[in-house]
């Protein structure tokens, strides 16, 4: 279909795809100028996984001839695109970018959410610099591990290194800051994050949670230490615990990102098939859904 839409046109055709099931099939423009062809699309995106992780999308293209609009479809077809989510995350980001005005953004989520992950891809892609919280209190207590600073000074020491931390971080703009999972729990560190940054927390199922964390072992988390077990079963254990606790701290976040809904919407069966560039595109869609919201609710004047 590719090949004959192009034939005829002579030129080859663009197609965009949104995430939500939409997308955008365009011409180029000297092709519109000099084939006068009206394009009359209609397009169906039924989202397929094949197994080598690359999307592909079916697409049902119909076009007729300017001259004669009423004239009969010149071609009906189904495209297979590859699904570029690099590109996707790049424009995302273009179009976010703006409302940003410089805001940092803080992610925030229990350990093993994939606040540093996604925090570098979304810091390469916007430009900003990246911090990990936990590392810059590694740093002021000469290099000790978070696990050496939780057994030797005890959490609380930890907790107001954090909050000195965070406190620093907060007169700068334009930072992706991987906070750690309990930054969430005192109310001052919500005011720094606040100040000058948006809030964003990364909500993962614990199953997939434990399950990343029993893959790289429990050692450097020490809250996770508590319990009997296998890493996984320790980490499940705990995790859980700490929602409970948390669940209404992380949810004051202003954007969410919940895995289970992205993959949804992507159709897949399992939130372990979302790669982390996928989560930081919808990352950025969320941090647009509320900048924009904020931006309506200043204009109306609330
Ligand atoms: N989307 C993902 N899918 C699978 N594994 C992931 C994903 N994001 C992060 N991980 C893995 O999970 C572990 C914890 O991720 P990390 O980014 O360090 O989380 P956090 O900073 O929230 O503790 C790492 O081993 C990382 O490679
Ligand atoms: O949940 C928590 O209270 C903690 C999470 C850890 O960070 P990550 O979320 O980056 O693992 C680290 O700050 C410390 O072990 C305490």
């Amino acid at each position: 279909m590719e090949a004959g839409v192009a034939c005829k046109l002579n030129y080859p055709t663009w197609i965009r795809f949104g995430r939500k099931s939409t997308g955008s099939l365009r011409f180029d423009r000297i092709a519109k100028q000099e084939h006068k062809t009206r394009v009359v699309v209609s397009a169906h995106f039924p989202v397929q996984t094949s197994s080598n992780r690359h999307r592909s999308v079916s697409l049902e293209v119909s076009c007729s001839s300017y001259t004669n609009f009423s004239a009969s479809t010149m071609e009906t077809g189904s495209i297979h695109a590859p699904y570029d989510e690099a590109l996707m995350l790049k424009n995302k980001s273009l179009e976010v970018e703006p409302y940003l005005n410089g805001h940092s953004i803080y992610l925030v989520g229990l350990m093993g959410s994939g606040k540093t992950t996604v925090g570098k891809i979304l810091s390469h892609v916007l430009g900003y610099s990246f911090c990990d919280s936990d590392t810059l209190i590694e740093q002021e207590v000469n290099g000790m591990s978070v696990a050496e600073i939780f057994k030797l000074h005890g959490e609380s020491f930890f907790r107001k290194k954090e909050t000195e931390v965070l406190q620093r971080l907060s007169s700068k703009k334009q930072l992706v800051v991987s906070t750690g999972g309990g930054a969430v729990v005192l109310d001052v560190n919500w005011d720094y994050m606040q100040k000058k940054g948006i809030v964003v927390w990364l909500d993962v199922p614990l199953e997939a949670l434990a399950q990343r964390i029993a893959a790289v072992g429990t050692h450097s988390r020490p809250l996770l230490h508590y319990e009997d077990g296998d890493p996984y079963t320790k980490a499940l254990k705990r995790l859980s615990y700490l929602l409970e606790q948390r669940g209404k701290n992380y949810a004051k976040a202003n954007a969410r990102v919940s895995l289970e809904e992205i993959a949804g919407k992507l159709g897949y069966r399992d939130v372990s098939d979302l790669t982390p560039t996928e989560i930081a595109i919808e990352a950025l869609e969320q941090i647009e859904v509320y900048l924009k919201e904020e931006d309506g609710m200043a204009i109306a004047g609330l």
